[in-house]
């Protein structure tokens, strides 16, 4: 079957989403290929009021799409890998993995606030609603409060300019490609920070059938290190479960032996338990060593430690593992 053309690729309406929409189309083009744009409306973007760890569904950013893709309606879906589930609905591919983006955490002070880090008061208050990033930082500061805040990138910001918050922490990579590398007070380090899985990098998916788009899409936009990372980073949290529902998170990537390196981390919602540990192989070995270390991790402890903040929550029916 030959290429649909135009292509009609299908994105969330944030600035991020269409940023990163309009980079792929970009690139596409750039291969000789006519490329539309439809804007799809998901669950995640309508419910705000509402903590995603809380929504319950681990597609909340991701399942309008599928169906779009299913329904032939679109052909190309460009996410933030971050935000694809573990295992995707059937049907659906992952074409290619897209060149990621600096994969880590950003302090955002507010616009009043001057202090680094390191430098922040007793008791300062950080807005982020990712379980992942409040575990953290009460790891590494158990007396700074941590605030919740929904919203895309850029109402998250306003949010920020508006309140009495020392500071936010958003993902890098939106940041940056967004141009608001101005927000950046500083990166996290990633010992204090363990970054979220796929963090930084993008997911283009299409329907499994769709056989010569998936093959042309991964020829024109596929970043084979990145996928390396990233792929042993979905194996952890495939062994874990839970994807953002729980505080977790995997950073892999190659030092300059050509080794791949993983960091794994499970903790506890106020950061009092924190199982953390590092693994380095090769890369063909890296997905199997993610998920031994996944293993290894909830074999500590961790296991304990979800089971109780999965346990407190309503949403449990549709919790996966
Ligand atoms: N949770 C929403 C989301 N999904 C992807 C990104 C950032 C871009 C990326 O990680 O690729 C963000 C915002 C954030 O976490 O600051």
């Amino acid at each position: 079957m030959p290429i649909p053309d135009p292509l009609v690729i299908g994105t969330r309406g944030s600035e991020l989403a269409l940023w990163q929409a309009n980079f792929v189309k970009s690139q596409l083009e750039a291969h000789g290929h006519r490329v539309d744009i439809e804007v799809i409306v998901t669950r995640g973007d309508q419910v705000l009021d509402v903590p995603i760890s809380e929504i319950g569904d681990e597609a909340v950013f991701t399942k309008e799409l599928d169906r779009a893709l299913l329904a032939g309606d679109i052909h190309v879906a460009v996410h933030s890998l971050k935000d694809l589930p573990s295992r995707l609905p059937s049907g659906i591919t992952l074409a290619a993995i897209g060149e990621r983006e600096d994969p880590g955490d950003a302090f955002v002070p507010h616009p009043g606030v001057d202090e680094s880090l390191d430098e922040l008061p007793e008791g300062a208050v950080l807005a982020t609603a990712s379980l992942r990033r409040r575990a953290q930082i009460k790891a590494w500061r158990p007396d700074i409060e941590v605030v919740p805040v929904r919203g895309n990138v850029d109402s998250r910001l306003e949010k920020l300019d508006d309140s009495d918050w020392h500071g936010m922490v958003l993902a890098m990579a939106g940041l940056l490609r967004m141009g608001l590398s101005a927000r950046i007070g500083e990166a996290f380090p990633k010992d204090v920070m363990v970054p979220a899985v796929g963090q930084g990098a993008l997911g283009i998916a299409c329907a499994s059938d769709e056989h010569d788009t998936a093959d042309a899409l991964q020829s024109m936009l596929h970043h084979e290190a990145t996928a390396i990372a990233v792929t042993a980073e979905r194996s952890f949290m495939q062994t874990v479960g839970g994807g953002c529902q729980v505080p977790t998170g995997a950073f892999a990537r190659f030092n300059d032996e050509e080794d791949v390196v993983i960091d794994g981390c499970i903790a506890g919602l106020d950061g009092e338990e924190m199982y953390r540990e590092r693994r380095v192989c090769t890369p063909e070995q890296a997905s199997d060593e993610a998920r031994d270390l996944a293993q290894t991790l909830l074999d500590a402890g961790g296991a304990e430690v979800l089971d109780e903040i999965i346990g407190d929550r309503t949403s449990r029916a549709s919790f996966r593992s």
